[in-house]
């Protein structure tokens, strides 16, 4: 198997090229695939923003994802419902980089016009690529509470995968009733289920439950205590951590999700935060108590930064 690592560009002050990923491995997933664990979403800074060329692109999009491949990003995070698979796609084209050294995930949002099998299609020529590392149900929401709707999606996930379109396919904003009610009649375990994931969203049992099942876990909202949580119990714990390892807040709590296991999907425009990320996150580790610690004390605030009139207020998982 092809293994995908990020690749660095030397320190712009040291000169230095970190030597490799040793604190961010690849994770292998219960396909047997491997997905790296840091990830750069298209999903919410890059979402359409309407300017587009001649060919209906937005450039901002396409160069911004060029430089976050060219420092390195090599699993990119897309979504149908983002509107810029196409410029995620002229991305992967302009960075030159072989289609094998990336990982593309993109997301189904369920359509009840057409068969999944005909959303990877669409998806697929958007981003012009003849198959995809990672398919997501985008969200079970769809299914309104109908366990036989989300099987029959699932069942449909399956046959993506069959077909070679998707390598690995996954699920993204279930709770563990929602996994349990796709197990029942899954010929093929979701790889992966994406939630929202901090230290003020910790899910209850639902990280367990994917260990129990083999299933991975990635995170999105990484930065939400630091961004949009902010004030809260975990600022003077990330400012300590900050000034003993020599990096920004930040990047202690992408650090955490990273030491917490969990596939990382973070973005930003600015250059110098990207690169910047990639060079402090593998060149440091918190400690275990560290990880405990963070995670305590984000147990005492609860904060929801996606999908809020989906989930109940109350419930944490
Ligand atoms: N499956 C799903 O339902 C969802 C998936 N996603 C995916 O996850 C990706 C990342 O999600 P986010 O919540 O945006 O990630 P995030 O928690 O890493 O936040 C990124 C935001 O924080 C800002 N930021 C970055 N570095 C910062 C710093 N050092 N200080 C202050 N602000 C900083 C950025 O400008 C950006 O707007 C999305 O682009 C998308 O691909 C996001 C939401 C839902
Ligand atoms: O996936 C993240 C949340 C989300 C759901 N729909 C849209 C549309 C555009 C950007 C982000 C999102």
């Amino acid at each position: 198997m092809h293994s995908i690592k990020a690749a660095f560009k030397p320190n712009a002050q040291s000169g230095e090229t970190p030597k490799q990923m040793d604190y961010i491995p690849n994770l292998k997933l219960n396909d047997g695939n491997e997905i790296p664990m840091i990830a750069y979403g298209l999903g919410t800074a890059n979402a359409k923003r309407g300017s587009k060329d001649k060919a209906g692109l937005d450039q901002d999009i396409v160069k911004v994802t060029v430089k976050a491949i060219k420092s390195g990003y090599v699993h990119l995070d897309g979504a149908e419902v983002y509107g810029n698979e196409a410029e995620l796609g002229a991305a992967v084209k302009d960075a030159g980089i072989p289609r094998q050294s990336l990982y593309v995930t993109t997301k189904l949002m369920s359509n009840k016009q057409k068969s999944t099998m005909e959303c990877m299609d669409i998806s697929l020529q958007k981003l012009g690529l003849d198959y995809v590392d990672l398919y997501l149900i985008h969200a079970p929401h769809f299914a309104d509470g109908d366990k036989t709707v989300l099987q029959k999606q699932w069942a449909e996930m399956e046959e993506v995968k069959a077909s070679g379109k998707a390598k690995s396919i996954g699920v993204s904003n279930f709770l563990q009733h929602h996994i349990e009610a796709i197990l029942e009649t899954a010929k093929v375990l979701p790889a992966m289920n994406q939630v929202e994931y901090h230290p003020y969203l910790q899910h209850g049992n639902l990280l367990n439950f994917h260990k129990e099942k083999g299933i991975a876990t990635s995170a999105y909202g990484p930065l939400t205590a630091i961004t949009r949580a902010a004030p809260g119990p975990l600022d003077p714990v990330y400012k300590k951590l900050a000034t003993k390892y020599g990096v920004s807040e930040a990047e202690v709590a992408l650090r955490w999700t990273l030491d917490m296991g969990v596939v990382t999907i973070t973005t930003t425009s600015k250059e110098e935060r990207l690169e910047s990320y990639l060079r402090n996150l593998s060149a440091f580790k918190l400690t275990p108590k560290e990880v405990e610690e963070i995670a305590e004390v984000g147990n005492q605030k609860h904060y929801r930064a996606f999908w809020t009139n989906k989930f109940d207020e109350n419930d944490r998982s």
